[in-house]
C-alpha cells in the first residue's frame, strides 16, 4: 500500500511557484523536417523563455527566492543564445522548441528548484517543458 503523506497545505508550508520571463534573439533552422518545410530555411525568432520554480514561502522574507537569483541562474545561458545561430551550440544542432526548453533545464536543474521551462518562438506557438518522468 502507498505511504500517505500529508498535504503541505495542511502543514501550514504551502507550495508555491514563482517564474521570471527572459528573452533573447536568435537564428535557427530545423535541419530534419522536410526540404520544402519553411523550418528548414535559416530563419530567426524573438524568443520567450520562462523559468519556474517551485518551494515553500520563507515566513521571514515572504518569497520563495529572490527573482533576482532567477535572473543571475539564466545569465550565462543568455550568454550563450542572445544573438547566436542556434545550431552552432552543443546540444542544439536540432533547436526545436522542445530541445531549447530541456537544454534549458538540464543547464538550470541543479541550481535552482525548477518547476518547468517554457519557450514561446512565437506569439502563438511554445512548449512547456517540466523534466522526466
Ligand atoms: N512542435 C514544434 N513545431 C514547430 C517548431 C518547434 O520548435 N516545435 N518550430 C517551428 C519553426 O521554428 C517556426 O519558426 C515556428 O512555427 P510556427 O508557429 O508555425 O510559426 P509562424 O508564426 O510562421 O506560424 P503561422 O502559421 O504563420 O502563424 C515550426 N513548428
Ligand atoms: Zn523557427
Amino acid at each position: 500500500m502507498a505511504t500517505e503523506y500529508p498535504n503541505p497545505q495542511d502543514l501550514g508550508h504551502p507550495l508555491i511557484e514563482i517564474f521570471r520571463e527572459f528573452t533573447f534573439e536568435a537564428a535557427h533552422r530545423l535541419p530534419n523536417v522536410s526540404p520544402g518545410h519553411k523550418c528548414a530555411r535559416l530563419h530567426g525568432h524573438s524568443y520567450r523563455v520562462e523559468v519556474h520554480v517551485k518551494g515553500e514561502i520563507d515566513s521571514s522574507t515572504g518569497w520563495l527566492m529572490d527573482f533576482a537569483e532567477l535572473k543571475a541562474a539564466f545569465k550565462p545561458l543568455e550568454e550563450q543564445l542572445d544573438h547566436y545561430y542556434l545550431n552552432e551550440i552543443p546540444g542544439l544542432e536540432n533547436p526545436t522548441s522542445e530541445v531549447l526548453a530541456k537544454w534549458i533545464w538540464d543547464r538550470l536543474r541543479d541550481v535552482l528548484p525548477l518547476s518547468a521551462v517554457a519557450v514561446r518562438e512565437t506569439c502563438t506557438s511554445g512548449c512547456v517543458y517540466r523534466g522526466e518522468n
